[in-house]
Formats: structure tokens, C-alpha cells, sequence
């Protein structure tokens, strides 16, 4: 027996009886209405499966346009349910306007029982996928919520921040590629996503992909995706990124770290807006809005024959440049007092306030590492803090060494991160000459850095 719940309309009580008889055996619930203006009042219609409807109501009449007019009644109140139109006037015309009218199935009348279950059986089943489909979209928004969900506050009112947030208001309505350069953790992801937010876009995906992070050999399948088998480790045919934030964005980071062979690879996805899994041969059309970002010269870049201009030109139809923080003294204490409370509710210790010395010290500082730099300096404090008052020495800096090293890392982690820091201030932010010196990849110093964001 299906578990499917069916209603019968007809102003015919044989008819009415017949096919309850017959649907009984089939079918959990039948319900019969001998008139249909008891349509209106019926409670539970959006729980009913499927509905067979009579064309013609009044005697003698017709022209359908009642079991039109009833049928347009049952969508409104409920409209994931599947109507099956019967008539006795087995006019096609008719049965085409009730499909167009958003019926599922036509029956004439007389009927054959046996093809009057097969009809109720596969609209039961359109009912059930159309569900499934209901169900799946309403937990794809539910997810995109979640996922586009808004981490993004961005804090400060300097002048320089106005105005990149300026630009990024303009330029957001568009479906410009824009690329956003600026020294590390000034803040370009969360640009990338204030881009999004504000677009067209913004119910959509935002899909970033961190270049600097991806193997070489991985790089196609991750971007463009595979097919099963099309390498040992290819269990499962797998979307890439581009084909995951198809009509959304997609946010390309550290594009600077690309060798030439991804590059001409990445240049011909975005020419021609499209993907070719790794073991297929069909192209996948994509619709993205592209966003990129470096710390990166790339115009220096093409200059020494690093990157490709051709692609340089097709991801930077808009610059935005993000400036470093010493370049924006008005954000700095907004921001610390941001993290302040951030982390002080994180580690419940409420009620904590940075005195005038370590303000001007932290006015001061030229921070490297930027704003993720003060973020990390503002966690550490607060979880070091004794009183409830940050003086200078709970602010532990690291481009001045002597101070930094003397005052000792709290931890091994904190000594890592104060090198890390140091071989990226020697080296202007040089992530590969950083990394040179450290004695480790750049890929590893680059994950380092990446988990303590
Ligand atoms: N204006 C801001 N307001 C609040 N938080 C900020 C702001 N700018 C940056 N941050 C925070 O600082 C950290 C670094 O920012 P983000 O990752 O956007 O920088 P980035 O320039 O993309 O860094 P990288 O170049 O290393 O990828 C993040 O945790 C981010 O939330």
C-alpha cells in the first residue's frame, strides 16, 4: 500500500464511489468532495498528494472552465500538489490549456482502471521528486547562508579605508573581474567578500581558493574537477571550484604564486567560461564572477617574464588597492579595541581597556603583519592580561627584536609566529625569500600563517 494521500472532486457520487473503491486498494487515504466549492474551505489540502479533479461541474456545461477555474483554486493553496484532470469531453485543446494551467495529467472518462492507476502512480512519483527538489533547494539557501554568513565586519574610518570601501560600493553592482592587491593580512579576503555581499550575486556562492595552497599536480582537479579514474586517487567524479561557485564568486587568492603552466590553464578557463573536468573531454560553461588577489608586483611580474600579461589583463579590469595599516593610524586603535572585545568575550574576561602608553605603542608600531598581525598581538594580550588594564608591556611587538626576544615568546607557537614575522619584515613581505631564510617551503610557511588566522 503507498503511503500517498489522494482527494477525488466530482458532483458525479458514482463516479465518486468508483474510484474510491478502486484507489482504496492502492493508496492510504482517499477523500471524496461531491461539490467543490467546499475547495475553499478544505484545511488540509497541502498535505493531499494528489488531486483528481472533474472538468465539468454544472450540468450540461462543458467548456472546462470550472475545473479550470478549480484547479487554479488547488495550486493556490497548495501548490506542490499534483492535479489529474478527468473529463468526459476528451477535448485536447482543453487537456493542453489545464497542463499549461499547471495540472499534471489528464484522464478521460470513461476510464481504464488500469491506466487511471498508472496515471495517479507516476504523478505521485513527479509529486515525490518535486518534493525532494523542494526539500534539497531549501537546504542548498539554507547552507549558502550559512556559508556566505557574515564574517565580514570591516572596522575603521580612516580616510584610505573610506575610500578602497568607496570603490568597492561602485564596483560591486558590476560583474567586473577585479583584482585586489595590498601587503599581507591587510584585509583583501574580506574586501573579496564585501564585493560579494553587496552583488548581485550575494545569495549565491562565495568560493575561494587559496592558489598559493594548491600543488601543482592537484591544481586542475581542484579548480576544474575530475572524473572518477581519471587519476589513482579520483574515487568519485568531483566538481572543482569553478563549476562550485558557478553564479556566484569566485575568489582567487595569492595569484601571484602561480607557475606559468597554471597560469595558462587558469587563462583559458576564464577566456572562454567554461571547465573541462581531468578525464572528461566535455566542457562545462560556467558563470562566475571573478575575484583575485595578491601581495604581489604582478605588472613587475610580467616585466621578468613571471606572470602572463594576457591574464594579468583579464583579472584586473578594476584595482583595488588595499593599504597597509600603517598607512591608516585612525584604524589602528578601532581595531585593537575591536579584538579587545572580540577576545575578551571569546576568553570571558569582560571589562578590560588598553592605557594611553600601550595606545601610543600600538599607535606607533609600523605592523607588518598588518591587521591579521594586531589581531593575533590583541588575542595574545588578552589571554596573557593578569588585570584588567593592557599596559605596554602586554603588547608584545615584533619588528623591534631586541624587545620582542627579550621579553621571551610566551609559547612555541608565539616563538614561531614572532620569526615568521621577522623574516617577512627583512624580506618586505617576500613570502618565498621569508621562507628561504626559515629554512621551510613556502607553501609550509604560507599554512603557518594561514592557521592562525
Ligand atoms: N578592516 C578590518 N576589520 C576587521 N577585521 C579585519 C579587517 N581587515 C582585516 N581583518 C582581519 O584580519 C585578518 C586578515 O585579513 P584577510 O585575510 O582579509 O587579509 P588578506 O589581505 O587577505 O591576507 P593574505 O594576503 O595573507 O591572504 C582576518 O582575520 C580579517 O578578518
Amino acid at each position: 500500500m503507498t503511503d500517498a494521500k489522494i482527494l477525488v472532486i466530482d458532483d458525479n457520487k458514482s463516479v465518486l464511489s468508483a474510484l474510491e473503491i478502486l484507489l482504496q486498494f492502492e493508496y492510504k487515504s482517499v477523500e471524496t468532495l461531491f461539490n467543490p466549492n467546499q475547495i475553499s474551505s478544505f484545511s488540509h489540502m497541502d498535505q493531499i498528494d494528489i488531486v483528481l479533479l472533474d472538468m465539468n461541474f454544472s450540468a450540461g456545461v462543458n467548456t472546462g472552465n470550472e475545473g479550470l477555474y478549480w484547479l487554479n483554486e488547488i495550486k493556490k493553496k497548495s501548490p506542490h500538489t499534483s492535479v489529474i484532470m478527468m473529463t468526459a469531453y476528451g477535448a485536447v485543446d482543453l487537456a493542453v490549456k489545464a497542463l499549461k494551467q499547471g495540472a499534471s495529467d489528464f484522464v478521460l472518462k470513461p476510464w481504464n482502471n488500469e491506466r487511471l492507476l498508472t496515471t495517479v502512480k507516476s504523478a505521485f512519483e513527479l509529486r515525490k521528486s518535486k518534493q525532494e527538489i523542494h526539500q534539497l533547494k531549501k537546504k542548498e539557501n539554507e547552507l549558502k547562508q550559512v556559508i556566505n554568513e557574515d564574517k565580514n565586519f570591516i572596522i575603521g574610518n580612516s580616510q584610505a579605508l573610506t575610500s578602497v570601501l568607496n570603490l568597492v560600493r561602485k564596483v560591486a553592482k558590476t560583474d567586473v573581474n577585479v583584482l585586489i592587491t595590498g601587503e599581507n593580512g591587510t584585509g583583501k579576503e574580506l574586501i573579496a567578500r564585501e564585493l560579494h555581499r553587496l552583488s548581485v550575486r550575494k545569495d549565491e556562492l562565495f568560493i575561494g581558493v587559496d592558489m598559493g595552497s594548491i600543488a601543482e599536480n592537484l591544481f586542475e582537479s581542484e579548480l576544474f574537477g575530475h572524473m572518477k579514474g581519471a587519476f589513482t586517487d579520483a574515487k568519485d567524479d568531483r566538481a572543482g571550484k569553478f563549476e562550485a561557485a558557478h553564479q556566484g564568486t569566485l575568489f582567487l587568492d595569492e595569484m601571484g604564486n602561480l607557475s606559468l603552466q597554471m597560469q595558462a590553464k587558469l587563462l583559458s578557463a576564464i577566456q572562454n567560461k567554461s571547465v573541462v573536468r581531468v578525464g572528461s573531454n566535455k566542457s562545462i560553461a560556467v558563470d562566475i564572477r571573478l575575484i583575485s588577489a595578491t601581495n604581489c608586483n604582478l605588472p613587475q611580474m610580467v616585466a621578468d617574464g613571471l606572470f602572463r600579461e594576457d591574464l594579468l589583463y583579464r583579472i584586473n579590469t578594476i584595482n583595488i588597492e588595499v593599504p597597509p595599516l600603517r598607512e591608516r593610524e585612525g584604524d589602528i586603535l578601532i581595531l585593537a579595541d575591536f579584538f579587545l572585545k572580540k577576545f575578551a568575550s571569546k576568553y570571558d574576561k569582560q571589562g578590560l581597556r588598553i592605557n594611553n602608553l600601550a595606545q601610543e605603542k600600538l599607535i606607533e608600531y609600523p605592523w607588518p603583519g598588518n591587521v591579521r598581525e594586531l589581531q593575533h598581538t590583541m588575542e595574545r594580550a588578552v589571554i596573557l592580561s593578569e588585570g584588567n588594564v593592557l599596559k605596554p608591556t602586554d603588547f608584545l611587538l615584533h619588528s623591534k627584536p631586541s624587545q620582542s626576544f627579550d621579553a621571551g615568546p610566551a609559547t612555541l607557537d608565539e616563538m614561531e609566529q614572532q620569526m615568521i614575522f621577522k623574516a617577512l619584515e627583512q624580506h618586505d613581505g617576500n613570502y618565498s625569500a621569508a621562507a628561504d631564510q626559515l629554512g621551510i617551503s613556502r607553501q609550509t610557511l604560507y599554512n603557518k600563517m594561514k592557521k592562525k588566522k
